[in-house]
C-alpha cells in the first residue's frame, strides 16, 4: 500500500497542506489558477531570494515517487503552471515498476567510491534496470541569476525540506567530498556532479534523481539513460550482455569525442577515465581515436543531404562496425538512421525498412517518442517511396 504521508519539520515550512491534518490545497502565492485545478499542494520554504523580477523559494511536494517526495527550487508562477499541466497526473502516478531490487547492487567500486553492478544473474542487453523520479529540481535561472550563496541557501532548504530518508540519501550523494556535511557548500556541490539538464515543458531544470546518481562513467558504456518528459522518470537501460558482478556504466560526456577531450570534459566530476578505451597503450591508444573521428566524419558526411555520396550504404553500414568497435552500443540507433535513409536514397526499400525498425527498436527504448529521428523512421516505414529519401541520392550531381 502507499507509504505514510510524512510532514516534514515544522521550522522549515511556512505552511503546508499535505498533513493529514490540513488536507486542503493551498496554492502556492501567486497563482492565478483556480485552487480546484490544483490536484496536489505543495509545501513553500520559510527562504526565498530575489534576483530582478524573480523570487526564487522552494516548493516540495512529499507525496511525489511513493513518498520520496520532491523539492523545486523555482518561481511560483512555475509551480502554478507545472501543477496545471495536462499530463500532470502521470508524474505523480507513474510507479517505479521496474526496479526489480535484486537485480543489481550498490557498492563500493576501486577508485570511483560507489558504483552499480549486476548482482547474482546475468541482464540481457536492452533490459530496463531502473526507473527513478527526480528528488531536487534547481530551476535553470535561478542557477545563472542568483548569487552562489543565495543558490547554496535554497538548495540546502530544497534537500533539507525532502521526506526522511530522501534527505539523508541526498547529503549521501558523491561531491561534496572534502566538505563540511550537510553544509550549504555540500548541497550545491551534489547538485554539481549529480545533477542533469531536464526540461518540463519548456522549463530548464538541473534534476538530481537519488538512485540513478550512483552509476558511474565508461567510455564505452553497457548502459543508458533513458528520460520522459511525461512521467518526469529517468530510466537505466542495458545496451549490453551485462554478467554477474560486472559494473553498470553510462556516459557522462559525448563520446564520439577524442580520448583527451572525453578526458577534459570529464574534470568537471574529477576524475580520470580509467576504462579501457581511454587507458590503451599509445599506439592502440591512437587507433581508437583515428576510429572515433572517421566515425564523426561519416556521420558528417551522410549528413550532406545536397549531393551525392558514393556508395552511402556502405558507408553507413562501416559507420555501424566503428560504433560497435568503440563499444558505443548506447548510439547505435544513430547508425541504423544513417543506414535507413542512405539504402531509401538509393531506391532500396526493403533494406531501409529493415534498418529504420533497427533504429526504432534500439531508439525508442533510449530517446523519447518526441524526437524527429521516430517520425522520421515512422514515415519511411509506412511509406517509403513517399518519404524525402526516397532515391534522393541518385541524379544528383558531385559536389567536390
Ligand atoms: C554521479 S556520481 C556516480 C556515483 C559515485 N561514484 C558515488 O559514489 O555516488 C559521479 C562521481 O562518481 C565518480 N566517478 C564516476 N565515474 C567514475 C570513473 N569512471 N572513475 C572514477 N570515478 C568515477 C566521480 O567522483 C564523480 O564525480
Amino acid at each position: 500500500g502507499p507509504p505514510p504521508q510524512t510532514c516534514p519539520p515544522n521550522e522549515v515550512i511556512n505552511y503546508i497542506s499535505t498533513c493529514p491534518k490540513h488536507p486542503h490545497i493551498i496554492p502556492a502565492p501567486g497563482c492565478t489558477a483556480k485552487a480546484s485545478t490544483i490536484r496536489l499542494p505543495w509545501a513553500v520554504g520559510s527562504l526565498c531570494h530575489r534576483t530582478g523580477d524573480k523570487e526564487y523559494c522552494v516548493y516540495m511536494l512529499p507525496n511525489f515517487n511513493d513518498g520520496k517526495g520532491i523539492s523545486l527550487v523555482t518561481t511560483s508562477s512555475v509551480i502554478c503552471s507545472v501543477s496545471t499541466l495536462p499530463h500532470h497526473d502521470k508524474w505523480w502516478s507513474t510507479p517505479n515498476t521496474a526496479n526489480t531490487p535484486d537485480l543489481l547492487e550498490v557498492k563500493p567500486i576501486e577508485g570511483k567510491g560507489l558504483g552499480v553492478v549486476a548482482a547474482n544473474r546475468t541482464i540481457r542487453k536492452n533490459t530496463r534496470v531502473m526507473v527513478d523520479a527526480p528528488g531536487l529540481m534547481i530551476e535553470h535561472g535561478a542557477f545563472t541569476k542568483l548569487r552562489t550563496e543565495m543558490l547554496a541557501d535554497l538548495i540546502h532548504e530544497a534537500a533539507s525540506m525532502l521526506p526522511y530518508p530522501s534527505r539523508e540519501d541526498f547529503f549521501a550523494l558523491s561531491g561534496a567530498e572534502g566538505l563540511l556535511r550537510n553544509s550549504k557548500e555540500s548541497a550545491l556541490a551534489i547538485v554539481g556532479k549529480n545533477a542533469f539538464h531536464t526540461k518540463i515543458e519548456d522549463i530548464e531544470f538541473h534534476a538530481v534523481f537519488l538512485d540513478v546518481s550512483r552509476v558511474n562513467h565508461a567510455c564505452s558504456p553497457n548502459a543508458a539513460y533513458h528520460f520522459d518528459p511525461l512521467t518526469m522518470r529517468k530510466s537505466l537501460i542495458t545496451v549490453r550482455d551485462i554478467h554477474p558482478g560486472e559494473e553498470l556504466t553510462i556516459g557522462y560526456v559525448d563520446l564520439t569525442q577524442p580520448s583527451q577531450t572525453r578526458q577534459a570534459s570529464l574534470s568537471h566530476w574529477n576524475f580520470t577515465c580509467s576504462c579501457p578505451r581511454c587507458t590503451q597503450a599509445s599506439r592502440r591508444q591512437k587507433e581508437s581515436d583515428d576510429r572515433t573521428a572517421q566515425l564523426v566524419n561519416i556521420r558528417n558526411e551522410l549528413d550532406q543531404y545536397d549531393h551525392g555520396v558514393e556508395d552511402g550504404p556502405g558507408m553507413a553500414e562501416l559507420l555501424t562496425i566503428l560504433y560497435e568497435l568503440e563499444g558505443l552500443e548506447a548510439r547505435l540507433h544513430e547508425a541504423y538512421y544513417r543506414t535507413a535513409i542512405e539504402f531509401n536514397g538509393i531506391g532500396n526499400k526493403w533494406e531501409a525498412i529493415k534498418f529504420a525498425r533497427l533504429c526504432l527498436e534500439r531508439g525508442l527504448l533510449l530517446k523519447d517518442e518526441t524526437r524527429p529521428f521516430v517520425s522520421e523512421m515512422k514515415a519511411l516505414i509506412e511509406d517509403a517511396e513517399g518519404h524525402w529519401s526516397w532515391r534522393f541520392r541518385l541524379g544528383v550531381g558531385h559536389q567536390d
